[in-house]
């Protein structure tokens, strides 16, 4: 599915994939910037879209950066609302103990993921219905391989009745 979005070009270019079949479009920097080791900042991409009704855009870290240089987003993955039309920033964060990251103007520092959502409407009840987990998580499964959950656990209904 191709979605056509607007784009407002600040940017050097337009995001762009790498390779037919990605997923992340590569947003680049529009500062020159260093990160020292365990500084964050907010930096601009020169981009701003309009997103159709019905889809959001993440905007989440590239392995690269992350793995070679400890760079990731505080707030991965961050969520572009549709109605949003201000400029795309990330919140970079180096990771790195002792190494700064210095970023050129242009260089690739993030991507961005379009996909459909759906807008839940939420409605307020007295008991949840059951289900295998339950209020099961942070761990609840264990953690070797092995570790798996009772197939026979009933399922224990949660809220005011549980
Ligand atoms: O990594 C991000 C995350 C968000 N945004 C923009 C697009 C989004 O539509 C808007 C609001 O994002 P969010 O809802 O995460 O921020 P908030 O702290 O809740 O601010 P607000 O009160 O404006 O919703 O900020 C970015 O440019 N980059
Ligand atoms: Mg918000």
């Amino acid at each position: 599915m191709t979605e056509s979005v607007d784009v407002l070009i600040i940017a050097p270019e337009v995001p762009r994939y790498a390779h037919p079949g990605d997923a992340g479009a590569d947003l680049v920097s529009s500062e020159h910037l260093v990160l020292e080791p365990g500084e964050r900042r907010l930096v601009g991409t020169g981009v701003s879209i309009a997103l159709p009704d019905g889809f959001v855009a993440f905007v989440v870290p590239r392995s690269g950066l992350a793995t070679k240089h400890g760079i990731t987003i505080v707030n991965s993955p961050g969520t572009v609302d549709a109605g949003y039309r201000g400029e795309i920033k990330v919140t970079l964060l180096n990771t790195d103990a002792r190494e700064p990251y210095e970023i050129a103007v242009g260089d690739r520092i993030a991507q961005l993921i379009v996909m459909p959502v759906s807008r839940a409407t939420f409605v307020p009840v007295e008991t949840l219905p059951g289900s295998a987990r339950g209020a099961g998580g942070f761990g609840s499964t264990g953690y070797d391989s092995a570790a798996a959950s009772d197939p026979t656990s009933s399922d224990t209904p949660t809220g005011a009745n549980a």
